[in-house]
């Protein structure tokens, strides 16, 4: 049943045979520690990305592997609760797959989420933060090559911090550094990303954030700050922080994913 040849118009057939709607309004990404958003979701319907064909797994703690089907304000959502890394050893074609999704179930929103540790020192572990833009070290990191990066977030991420402020959450905004990861940055690292405007550094959306700019869909991204990058504080850091962050932070998260579905 699984063959990395099986198409998104496949899968999105597949996935309509499976209860699904033809289209949907927005699609949303879930980042490390992230999945519990779907607990929001009404009349909520799942497959695990095991009994999707074409469907890779997740490996990463955190990442649940399963597409969520619901309505949220009376609209049409689906979820992703759990992304595809470059790190895992998906190329990057692969790791833009619920990108392909959103694409083909004509989602008119796209929010994608993350865990990330900050480099600003004037952020703290818990915070939320809009991308308002990226730097990617790493060139080689567009699904489809020679793509310019063409999506201006800054309007966007404007409109993501009134909606917040509607909701009464505060929303820092700021400029996402892409690293190929797995391991964690040095402290000489982040010094560097600093002085290169780096607010946050993580290990995925970029790739994300890329290829929804070239399939033109309205997308936005949040980070929740889950540690200080290293060196930022004297804390040693381990995966366990984002679990901890994301738990703390999980329904301020989905009452912001909740505002933008019904208003961006
Ligand atoms: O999928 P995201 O970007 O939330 O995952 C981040 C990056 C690493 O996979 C992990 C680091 O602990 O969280
Ligand atoms: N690269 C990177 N990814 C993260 N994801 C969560 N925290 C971090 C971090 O400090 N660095």
């Amino acid at each position: 049943m699984k063959s990395n040849q099986v198409s998104t118009e496949q899968i999105h057939l597949f996935l309509t045979g499976h209860g699904f709607p033809e289209k949907v309004d927005s699609a949303v990404i879930l980042g490390s520690g992230l999945g519990d958003f779907t607990e929001n979701l009404d009349e909520p319907e799942s497959i695990p990305y095991s009994e999707i064909p074409g469907f890779p797994e997740t490996s990463v703690q955190g990442h649940t592997g399963e597409l969520f089907r619901g309505r949220l304000h009376g609209k049409e959502v689906i979820a992703f609760s759990g992304r595809f890394h470059h790190y895992e050893g998906h190329p990057f074609s692969r790791t833009v797959l619920p990108v392909h999704l959103a694409h083909v179930f004509e989602a008119e929103k796209l929010i994608i989420s993350n865990a990330a540790g900050a480099i600003n020192t004037r952020f703290s572990v818990g915070d939320l933060m809009v991308i308002d833009d990226i730097i990617r070290l790493f060139h080689g990191i567009a699904a489809s090559p020679s793509e310019p990066f063409r999506y201006n977030l800054y309007p966007v991420a404007d409109r993501v911090r009134a909606l917040a402020a509607e909701i009464g959450l505060e929303v820092q905004r700021g400029t996402y550094i892409y690293l190929k990861g797995p391991n964690y940055e040095s402290k000489a690292e982040i010094r560097a990303f600093r002085t290169l405007g780096a607010d946050v550094v993580g290990m995925s959306t970029a790739p994300e954030l890329s290829e929804a700019s070239r399939l033109g869909i309205r997308t936005t991204a949040i980070s929740l700050v889950t540690n200080m990058a290293a060196g930022v504080s004297a804390k040693k850091l381990d995966h366990s922080e984002v679990k901890e962050a994301a738990e703390a932070r999980k329904e301020d998260f989905a009452r912001l994913v909740s505002v933008l579905i019904e208003k961006l």
